[in-house]
């Protein structure tokens, strides 16, 4: 048995086979990002008005009687400035007329009408007045040609918004991982059945297909028997087509525990098979290789009783198969907390925050298999193995769910 940090690390040294693949723009929402962006052009790829108001030349302007030669709208092409004494009133977003440097906002300036013309006359202090003002340069924020997004990064709108701008209608991503999840035991019925009274409806697929859907994984769905011959002919289809696969149950033991032994018989190298924690203990991992690719099939066996699988699937598959390294996140404790057994305890929790500091309230449920309690929480926190009392006001790492 190994300590559930080992299982951490292990885990996080594989990573399934890497694929890129082209989408459209929107659905590369929250994908990793598998190739670098540049600027097409500037940013802003023109001098733009930044300000509703009227664009001149600061040099020798009279601030007391500005003639407004003509108005400059936002998608107009560039006007041109007469008169190095006069003005164009002008919106924001436009590109600034040539001639022009400064713009003064209409909140600070008159427009009369004298005589048959337009003339405006500043209203605040020249002094307050600098050069240039108002004008959000050609090129200030990136130039052309300049990496905007390098290939690895996390799409989130932001980096949609970038990537809309230079024209990017298709992105090149990485691949999200076919994932396999597969319920197994005889007691199981799909939740589309009266179960009789001694079955129960499958929680666990529909709990792990959900969790990847927040990452826009989809997840193919399966039901395994508690039979040698069924899991042995449909894990060698399944292994075939997919490269992540999270099985819950059969993996303690039972006599008709039998997933460790038809995985090893298939070839997929166990890395290790129990971890002392709980829930969770009877947690197997393994990997197959792939021909041709750094990458492997990622097996993970999760023990069947649902709050061990999602604690399992939370804390040690999510961050493979989303490619996301957790935050790490630490919550002082609300209640204290009694676990005498030498193992990490995962208990159930709900957070809030408190004056700045985010808080845990464990909420222990009556064990592994009270998944209805999980309903309360927002994750786990994290009690380390070493110690049997946990105090109120102990800082601990939370495993987040919600
Ligand atoms: N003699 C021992 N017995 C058990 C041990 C042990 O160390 N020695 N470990 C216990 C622990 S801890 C856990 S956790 C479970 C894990 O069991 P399995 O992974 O073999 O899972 P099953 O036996 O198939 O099922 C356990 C439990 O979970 C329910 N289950 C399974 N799949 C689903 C599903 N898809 N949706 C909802 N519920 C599911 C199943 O009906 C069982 O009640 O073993 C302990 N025993
Ligand atoms: O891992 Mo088991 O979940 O302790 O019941
Ligand atoms: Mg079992």
């Amino acid at each position: 048995m190994i300590i559930s940090q080992e299982a951490y690390q292990i885990i996080q040294q594989y990573t399934f086979p890497q694929q890129n693949e082209k989408v459209a723009l929107l659905s590369s929402k929250g994908r990793i990002l598998a190739e670098s962006i540049t600027a097409d052009r500037d940013f802003p790829p023109f001098n733009r008005v930044a300000m509703d108001g009227i664009a001149f030349a600061f040099e020798g302007i009279n601030p007391a009687a500005i003639l407004v030669e003509q108005i400059q709208f936002a998608g107009e092409t560039q006007k041109q400035l007469q008169d190095t004494h006069a003005c164009i009133e002008i919106m924001t977003g436009a590109i600034l007329p040539s001639g022009c440097d400064t713009v003064v906002r209409y909140e600070d300036v008159i427009i009369e009408e004298i005589e048959g013309k337009k003339i405006a006359k500043i209203t605040i202090p020249f002094e307050e007045i600098t050069l240039g003002q108002n004008v959000h340069r050609q090129g200030s924020d990136k130039i052309a040609r300049q990496i905007l997004l390098e290939a690895g990064i996390r799409i989130s709108p932001a980096e949609i918004a970038v990537m809309a701008s230079v024209g990017k209608q298709e992105v090149q991503v990485v691949a999200s991982p076919k994932v396999a999840v597969i319920s197994t035991g005889d007691e199981l019925v799909d939740i589309a059945v009266k179960p009789e009274s001694h079955q129960i409806r499958m929680s666990n697929s529909y709990m792990l297909a959900a969790a990847l859907q927040t990452w826009n994984i989809e997840a193919q769905l399966f039901h395994l028997t508690d039979d040698p011959e069924v899991l042995t002919e449909k894990l060698t289809q399944i292994l075939e087509e997919h490269d992540v696969i999270l099985l819950s149950g059969g993996v303690s033991a039972g006599k008709k525990d039998y997933v460790p032994e038809i995985l090893a018989q298939l070839g997929v190298k166990k890395c290790f098979h129990k971890v002392a924690q709980k829930p969770g203990k009877p947690f197997w991992f393994g990997t197959k290789d792939v021909e041709n690719n750094e990458g492997k099939k990622l097996v993970f066996a999760l023990p069947g009783n649902p709050v061990s699988t999602f604690l399992c699937f939370c804390k040690y598959a999510l961050p493979v198969i989303a490619q996301q390294k957790p935050k790490v996140e630490q919550v002082s404790l609300a209640k204290e907390v009694f676990f005498k057994p030498n193992l990490t305890y995962f208990a159930p929790a709900q957070v809030y925050f408190d004056n700045g500091k985010m808080l845990a309230i464990p909420f222990e449920g009556s064990g592994s298999a009270d998944f209805a309690n999980l309903t309360n929480c927002d994750g786990f926190v994290e009690l380390p193995s070493e110690k049997t009392h946990f105090e109120i006001g102990e800082i601990v790492n939370f495993v987040r769910f919600r």
